[in-house]
């Protein structure tokens, strides 16, 4: 099932969402680096299910179990596999569509791939997988941590609700401070009482998450088909629910001219290489020129609503689908550690590849 993400630091993810429990396994991550396992765990607390009246309500602890790979306190250079145990399945919420497609899910696609699926949950495709991304997620942000590279992403738009304040303007320390991770009070709040409205019709929205990546040093990336962009895009389509990226200036550049376009460069102060725009986000040819990276990320609206819905079923009848079980109105504000995690991996990688590249024979 595709298994193996990334070329030097790889991943590979287990486990389905109503199994025994979902994890992962990390290879080519590097010996010596401190295992901070509290930090691993705060990540996987941002993301879990049953944080508020706004996500799903299904509740798990989330507790990562270290199987491998650490001694003493830090990697050994070994696979590192890290596991969570589910808890909380309710597979009973799931019975009526074992021979049913719901609309948007991937129930169909599957069938059509596999010839049959693990209809509990949605078994791999559910996004319950992305708890292992966020283990291995934030060791690869341990690793950047000490090159100083800042990952921080945020919810900016929500359903038509858009947060306007360009991201050097917001404190992007108040993400945390509410449920829906929007950096600003007032539009948080908004977007709250947003969701919480959709949630109670048994609707749902979708939104957009905003990342921004401070101290990632110049020259990671590759010119040609691995472009630092091109692979930051394939992570982030790579999870659940996600219709759109953008980097830099994005669709939005199209309607500038050339000369209002280019980020013109300079010497700052301390000599170093600056632009005095940055609508390139960062990346120029593939590889990262030493400005803030910074994208959008667009979630669709979740497929699993409390109401019912035409569909069809296995034998091809046409059937109504009844919405049930525990899902997530909305699923930027659980989001966020996932963008920031398949961001940290694309980087942590590249980086490893020039430590690789530029070895002495
Ligand atoms: C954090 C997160 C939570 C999600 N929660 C739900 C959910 O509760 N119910 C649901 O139907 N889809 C949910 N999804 C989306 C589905 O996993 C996704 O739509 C499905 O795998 C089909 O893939 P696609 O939408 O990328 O085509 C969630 C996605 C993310 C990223
Ligand atoms: C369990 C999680 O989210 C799940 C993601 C999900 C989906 O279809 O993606 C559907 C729901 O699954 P279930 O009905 O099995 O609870 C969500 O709760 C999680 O993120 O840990």
């Amino acid at each position: 099932m595709g298994s193996i993400y990334g070329k030097i630091f790889q991943i590979s993810t287990f486990g389905e969402s109503h199994g025994a429990a979902v994890g992962v396994v990390v290879q080519g991550c590097p010996a010596g680096i401190n295992f901070d396992l509290d930090f691993i765990q705060s990540e996987l607390d941002r993301r879990k299910p049953g944080q508020s009246r706004i996500t799903t309500q299904r509740k798990e602890a989330d507790s990562v179990e270290v199987l491998s790979g650490v001694f003493e306190g830090k990697t050994t250079g070994t696979p590192i596999a890290m596991l969570v145990w589910n808890g909380d399945q309710r597979s009973k919420d799931y019975s009526h569509i074992a021979d049913q497609f719901r609309p948007s899910h991937a129930d169909y696609t599957y069938f059509i791939k596999y010839g049959l699926r693990d209809y509990r949950g949605g078994g791999r495709s559910s996004a319950r997988e992305t708890v292992a991304r966020v283990a291995a997620g934030a060791l690869a942000k341990l690793v950047l941590a000490q090159l100083g590279v800042d990952i921080k992403a945020y919810v900016s738009q929500v359903g038509t609700l858009k947060l306007q304040t360009p991201v050097e303007q917001l404190d992007l320390s108040l993400t945390e401070s509410n449920a829906v991770r929007c950096p600003d009070p007032t539009m948080a709040e908004q977007m709250f009482q947003y969701i919480d409205e959709i949630r109670k019709q048994g609707d749902s929205v979708g939104g957009v998450i905003s990342a921004y990546i401070k101290g990632c040093p110049a020259g990671l990336g590759e010119p040609v088909f691995d472009k630092l962009h091109a692979e930051l895009g394939k992570a982030m389509l790579s999870i659940n629910a996600v219709k759109g990226f953008e980097y830099g200036s994005g669709f939005d550049g199209v309607a500038l001219r050339g000369s209002e376009h280019n980020d013109v460069i300079v010497k700052d102060a301390d000599g170093k290489v600056r632009t005095l725009t940055n609508h390139s986000g960062g990346i120029q040819g593939g590889i990262s020129n030493g400005e803030p990276i910074y994208f959008r990320v667009g979630f669709k609206p979740v497929a699993t609503i409390m109401q019912d819905q035409d569909s069809i079923n296995e034998k091809g009848d046409k059937i109504t689908v009844s919405g049930k079980g525990r899902h997530d109105p909305c699923v930027v504000p659980r989001a966020v550690p996932i963008v920031e995690a398949m961001a940290a991996l694309v980087l942590v990688d590249f980086y490893l590849r020039n430590r690789v590249i530029q070895m002495p024979a």
